[in-house]
């Protein structure tokens, strides 16, 4: 299909309305706003600790209703605040927090939404939840119209960074995140995208938000992996080519390592965490593509015989705060002190990649953080390291040239492509060994 073009349009695939789910769904969001909000855990692994014996409609509810909350958190704060003389305890803010997510977000009718949320909190405070979910439904809509949402839900130290870095576009930034992400995919070589799949000029195949890429045809057979369209930029930017050995550092789960091992590279995929590594496996699996998988903390890893490589890519870990559109647990998991200890640990594995480049090898260095310390304040570091930055050209990523900026870097922001759907946010050099 030529690039940018569409295909028909498929029926949309909408998920079931939270209102079609049960107690058990309910309860479940507040186990994964206690797990993210109480005991900072990722809403990903409190996804996974859910009862096994859980419906999946009931799973997917909770989902949505917990996303929607940690997306609009400050919003609904803001909605529920009037109506409250005492703050609750953790267990029924979380309850009310859910509450108004269904009235005001998810759009489920009021009278279900009121009286499942009464019956998963306390029985003392029954009363109470029902007096203000009711408030919530007459007046709440009025009153999140004449908030000022894109603050109210960015922690303030992030958008005091974004502004700094990017000035008036961190209300677009923001706004960006009240959304849930459409399902990008990287395809196979030769492989067909599935029917309704919009390409974008990059060579992405994009789905609706909430789309479940495990039933579409072809997912068992390893036609494409679920990739974000800018996630699928720094590998291409590296350009590997058949027969080449190229080394992939902090590889899982392996969008990038599968993106080399389909252009025909030799790859090596070294990954810390033994878990992560495994489903790595999995999906390479799935794919029928291959790569030498090593666990191994890569700021510290030798390869056999110390050889080098002709590429490496270097998509180190991050804060990850240009993947909130995905992960919406993220601004409240991570804090501003973290954005330098991750620098730390970038700095490190940033040097370690470049020792194992052969003379005129090709690095590229990424990350999924809008945070400019992990990403243009790299720039210095690598150039003490003997890099040279070979810029990159607004053709090899079409459509997208405000995403490469004057000195030849990559920056893209979840406020590009806005009619499309959006793009993650994503830094990414490439550099030559000189
Ligand atoms: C941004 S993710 C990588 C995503 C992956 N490149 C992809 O495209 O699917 C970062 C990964 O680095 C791993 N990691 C973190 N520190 C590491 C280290 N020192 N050595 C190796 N892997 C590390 C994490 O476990 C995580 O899987």
């Amino acid at each position: 299909m030529p690039s940018g073009g569409r295909r028909p349009p498929a029926p949309p695939r909408r998920p079931a309305p939270a209102s079609a789910a049960g107690a058990p769904a309910r309860q479940a969001a507040l186990a994964l706003l206690a797990a993210v909000l109480e005991r900072r855990r990722p809403l990903e692994e409190a996804l996974d600790a859910l009862p096994g014996g859980l419906a999946p409609r009931d799973r997917a509810a909770a989902h949505r209703i917990a996303a929607a909350v940690l997306r609009r958190a400050g919003s609904l704060d803001a909605v529920l605040e009037p109506f409250l003389r005492r703050e609750p305890p953790p267990p029924v803010r979380a309850a009310l927090r859910a509450g108004a997510a269904e009235l005001l977000l998810l759009g489920t009718p009021a009278h279900a939404a009121v009286a499942a949320t009464v019956g998963v909190v306390p029985r003392p405070f029954a009363g109470l939840v029902n007096a203000v979910l009711r408030k919530v439904a007459a007046e709440g809509p009025a009153a999140l119209e004449g908030l000022d949402a894109e603050r109210l839900d960015t922690p303030p130290w992030l958008w005091s960074a974004w502004h700094a870095a990017y000035g008036a576009a961190v209300r677009a930034i923001a706004r960006a995140h009240r959304l849930p992400a459409p399902l990008d995919l990287t395809l196979a070589p030769g492989a067909a995208a599935p029917e309704g799949a919009e390409m974008l000029p990059t060579g992405t195949a994009r789905l609706p938000a909430g789309t479940r890429i495990t039933d579409l045809p072809g997912f068992a057979e390893g036609q494409f992996w679920a990739q974000d369209a800018a996630a699928a930029l720094p590998a291409r930017l590296l350009g590997a080519r058949p027969g080449e050995r190229v080394a992939d550092l902090c590889a899982a789960p392996g969008g990038k390592t599968a993106q080399l091992a389909a252009a025909g590279a030799t790859v090596v995929a070294v990954e810390r965490d033994p878990r992560r590594l495994a489903r790595l496996g999995e999906n390479l699996a799935r794919l029928k593509l291959s790569a030498t998988l090593v666990e191994a903390d890569a700021g510290s890893w030798s390869p056999p015989a110390n050889e080098q490589f002709d590429a490496v890519l270097l998509d180190a870990p991050c804060t990850a705060t240009g993947i909130i559109r995905r992960h919406p647990d993220i601004p409240h998991l991570k804090r501003a002190a973290d954005v330098a200890t991750m620098a730390d640990t970038q700095a490190r594995l940033l040097a370690h990649a470049a020792a194992l480049l052969r003379p005129g090898g090709r690095l590229v260095y990424a990350t999924c953080s809008l945070q400019p310390e992990e990403g243009e304040a790299h720039l210095a570091r690598a150039a003490a390291l003997g890099l040279r930055l070979d810029p990159i050209r607004a053709e090899e990523v079409p459509g997208l040239p405000e995403a490469i900026t004057p000195q030849g870097t990559l920056r893209t922001r979840p406020d590009m492509w806005a009619e499309r759907g959006g793009i993650d946010g994503f830094f990414a050099a490439r550099f030559l060994r000189g």
